[in-house]
């Protein structure tokens, strides 16, 4: 097998094929940081022990939350464009539930571009738990899923998951750091095969071979 990157200039330009696409450098710090706030929200809910009278007090406060940024919204499809990924690689979707700018279900992970691929760090809190204390395994198979097609995409081939292969070699554990990387490794006309690893303390903990499909796209 062969690593045969299609020349990047030759994939479209996603507004070209009438997608919303907002550039991540002009998402407003206030949208960011709500998004790191509910986040938090989220992990402080998920384990509260607060008496009734809070409970109910900080379900008045979301539901005003609510009321005054509910209007209108981007749509469904609406694409980030990242400035540090060169051209139309750089494209994913806004709210993207591994890696979504604006999407407080997302952990707080961010691909990097490595010479070898990608690579990025990430700490799980208690809401992407299965297993007491330890990741649940459909988190880190879409983690892995996020790095492979990311890391076809970066190297010029975006594609869609044909087959994931999973293998949990570790428990992987909540509250800590975790390394993820991947590569492209071959290429078999529209077939590009990927690999990835999650790491903590430098042991793997779960690694992941896909198959992903480059899809004809209309225009
Ligand atoms: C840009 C930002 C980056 C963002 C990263 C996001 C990462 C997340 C990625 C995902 O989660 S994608 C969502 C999950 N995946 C899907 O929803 C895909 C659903 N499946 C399909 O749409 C189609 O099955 C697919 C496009 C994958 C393939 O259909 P096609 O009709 O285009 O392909 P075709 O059947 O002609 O097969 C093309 C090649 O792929 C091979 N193939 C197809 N399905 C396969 C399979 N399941 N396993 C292995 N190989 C497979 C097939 O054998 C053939 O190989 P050959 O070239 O050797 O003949």
């Amino acid at each position: 097998m062969t690593v045969e990157a299609q020349p990047v200039s030759e994939l479209p330009d996603p507004r070209s094929l009438g997608f919303t696409v907002v550039a991540e450098d002009d998402l407003p710090t206030e949208l960011t940081d709500l998004v790191d706030q509910v986040r938090t929200l989220i992990d402080t809910v998920a384990h509260t022990e607060a008496d009734g009278a809070d409970l109910a007090a900080a379900r008045d406060l979301v539901a005003e939350a609510v009321k005054r940024i509910d209007g209108e919204r981007r749509p469904i499809g609406a694409l980030v464009h990242r400035s540090d990924f060169e051209g139309p690689v750089g494209f994913g979707t806004l709210t993207n539930v591994v890696e979504g700018p604006t999407n407080p279900a997302a952990p707080p992970m961010r691909l990097e571009l490595t010479e070898e691929g990608l690579r990025a760090e990430v700490t799980l809190s208690g809401v992407y738990q299965g297993p007491p204390g330890l990741v649940h395994g459909g988190w880190i198979a879409a983690m892995l899923d996020q790095a492979l097609g990311s890391a076809s995409a970066a190297a010029g081939m975006p594609g869609l998951t044909a087959n994931l292969d999973v293998n949990y070699r570790n428990p992987t554990p909540l509250n800590v750091p975790l390394e993820i990387t991947a590569r492209v490794t071959g290429t078999e006309r529209r077939k590009v095969f990927v690999s990835a690893e999650i790491r903590h303390n430098g042991e793997v903990t779960a690694e992941g071979t896909a198959v992903m499909v480059q899809v004809a796209l209309p225009g």
